[in-house]
């Protein structure tokens, strides 16, 4: 079963000279299993957007159902896992161990059950076992990234919910955290990502959500997306683009180096033979 949005609509500061119409009018449906990217320009509504699917903000109007459930029910809570655009913030507890046992063992599983759960969750994401034993707060930050992505995932759930999970990491980082996160999508778990990085994740997305003031202005496949000419662009296809403008056939879907490499080359023959033509 989906995670299902009707008609949602939500407010900050309702009924207050500050009220804020943040999200209006939102249909969305997002199955186990898929990628998608939430885009969309600053204060578009991606994070609050985030805050739904797990309850933490509850509609104004409309519907929200994960698997059926009210999202704020507990074992909604339990199907989706969050990680915070800084990790650091959702980290609290005095060793790694502690901090990704916390979810576990705060559902009622047994310790060994936690403890299955915790290796596990630090093999998904690369973390050593001696880690295990540190301070959260003296790793790196693509380590404490890894920590609360392992944190949410020793719940095992359905859909992985992250806002901006590669801002601020070096490229070694960013990286290791698109891989582990593509391996966690293939085993069968949905991972919905706010970015602003389509470099990293474009080449991941199966589905895209755009947000425009408050509203989805599209949601769909990534082909599509491009096809309709969108933005923002990853920085290939906005080359396409700027190329398309300019009057040349190119394909607008191309977003890989190795597709434009293609896409150019066969663009030199067909202006090679015109030039030969014109001689
Ligand atoms: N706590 C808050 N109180 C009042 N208004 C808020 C609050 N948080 C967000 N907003 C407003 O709600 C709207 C949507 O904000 P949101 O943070 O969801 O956008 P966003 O697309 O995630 O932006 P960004 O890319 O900057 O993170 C914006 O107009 C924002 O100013």
């Amino acid at each position: 079963m989906p995670i299902i949005l009707e008609n949602v609509s939500f407010s900050y500061s309702k009924k207050t000279p500050l009220e804020t119409s943040a999200l209006r009018e939102i249909n969305l449906r997002i199955e186990k299993g898929e990628f998608v990217g939430i885009l969309g320009e600053k204060g578009a509504g991606k994070s609050t957007l985030t805050k739904l699917f797990n309850g933490i903000f509850k509609p104004e109007t409309g519907i929200v159902r994960v698997d059926g459930l009210d999202p704020s029910s507990r074992e909604a809570k339990r199907k989706i896992g969050m990680v915070f655009q800084q990790a650091a913030d959702q980290l609290f507890c005095k060793t790694v161990y502690e901090e990704i046992a916390f979810g576990p063992l705060n559902f009622g599983y047994s310790k060994k059950e936690t403890e299955q759960r915790v290796y596990e969750a630090i093999e998904a994401v690369s973390l050593d076992q001696t880690e295990l034993s540190r301070d959260p707060f003296s790793l790196s930050g693509g380590e404490m990234q890894r920590v609360a992505l392992a944190s949410a995932l020793a719940l095992r759930p359905d859909y992985l919910v992250l806002d901006e999970p590669i801002t601020g990491l070096d490229p070694i980082g960013k990286n290791d955290i698109l891989k582990t996160l593509n391996r966690i999508k293939e085993k069968g778990t949905a991972v919905i990502t706010v970015t602003h990085n389509l470099k990293g994740f474009f080449p991941l997305l199966e589905k895209i959500v755009l947000l425009r003031e408050g509203r989805i202005a599209f949601q769909g496949s990534r082909e599509s997306y491009l096809k309709k000419g969108f933005e923002p662009l990853p920085p290939i296809a906005s080359m396409m683009k700027e190329l398309g403008v300019r009057g040349l056939p190119v394909n607008l879907t191309v977003f890989t180096v190795e597709d434009a490499l293609e896409e150019i080359m066969k663009l030199k023959s067909i202006l090679g033979t015109d030039n030969n033509e014109n001689k």
